[in-house]
């Protein structure tokens, strides 16, 4: 459970901290960062909220730290902010480096079933369970009680399946132009044969966030996703925003999911920086409720 701190760096009047540690669902070295708000006080009565980051394919934790601009709001509303990896790395699986979309930086955040992966993708068991109890563990100044989640396509599909896979474990949910319906898109389908194997579809289904949303019991939704209408992968048709959308009508939730097409935003970080204030504001209402 013990966390390495490899550096730590001011950041909008709080700091944030690379961090590693061993993880036993991954079997391997997993590196995250950890944004601290000033509000973060050591023995502070007062903890603060976990806003989790889960990022896209290719990506560390660093890509969104870096330029995802979250820290700005996280600083002023006092939320800690936590971004993992997107894989396991290293694990010496055979071709695990050999495409940017399947095996390292691209974990899917799901448990994979299927031989060789089997053993260490466990994404979903990482980020889901493992991760936050070592986090929680090593800080004191989080409050575990609140965590809320968000991410970026492949990470954007992680958050919204994470969130809709367990009802009340998050406060709140929010995605940049997220992979909605993977089932149904070549990411999605690669990602499933590969992790799932021959039951790639039914275990897919488990994890597919416009199939989880129809069967949704959870009450009330206030999901909030910005993807631009300049965004390639929109284009090619691998996010399917509006699959998402039509599944929120057929179970009488549309008002609850406020899918905003902002005009020639692209797919990269650009996006992520400029409206990362909304989704941190979205959060908080629900973090601070
Ligand atoms: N294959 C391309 C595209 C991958 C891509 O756009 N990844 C998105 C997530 S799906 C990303 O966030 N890339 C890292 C970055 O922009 O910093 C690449 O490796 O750059």
């Amino acid at each position: 459970m013990s966390v390495t701190t490899i550096a730590t760096i001011a950041s909008f009047g709080g700091k944030l901290l690379k961090l590693s540690h061993n993880a036993s669902t991954t079997g391997c070295e997993m590196k995250f960062n950890l944004y601290l708000p000033p509000q973060a006080t050591t023995n502070s009565l007062h903890k603060v909220p976990l806003f989790i980051w889960l990022s896209g394919l290719t990506c560390t934790a660093d890509n969104c730290s870096e330029k995802g601009f979250f820290q700005h709001g996280a600083s002023k509303k006092g939320i800690a902010i936590l971004y993992p990896d997107t894989s396991p790395r290293g694990v010496g699986i055979q071709g695990e480096d050999d495409s940017w979309d399947f095996g390292t930086g691209a974990g899917f955040y799901v448990d994979a079933t299927a031989s060789p992966w089997s053993n260490n993708y466990k994404m979903y068991s990482y980020i889901t369970e493992e991760l936050p109890k070592t986090v929680f563990a090593a800080f004191d100044q989080i409050d575990s009680s609140r965590v809320s989640i968000s991410g970026h396509s492949m990470g954007g599909h992680g958050a919204l399946s994470l969130y809709l896979r367990n009802p009340g474990k998050y406060k709140s949910v929010s995605a940049f132009a997220p992979i909605a319906n993977p089932l149904k898109c070549p990411w999605g389908e690669k990602a499933f044969k590969g992790y799932f194997g021959d039951e790639w579809q039914k275990k897919g289904a488990e994890h597919d966030s416009t199939e989880l949303l129809k069967k949704w019991k959870g009450g009330e939704l206030d999901i909030l996703i910005d993807v631009g209408t300049g965004d390639n992968f929109y284009k090619q048709g691998q996010l399917l925003p509006e699959n998402f959308f039509a599944a929120a009508e057929e179970i009488g939730q549309e008002k609850g999911v406020n899918i905003r097409m902002q005009p020639d935003y692209d797919h990269s970080y650009y996006t992520m920086a400029s409206f990362s204030d909304d989704h941190i504001n979205h959060a908080a209402k629900y973090l601070f409720a």
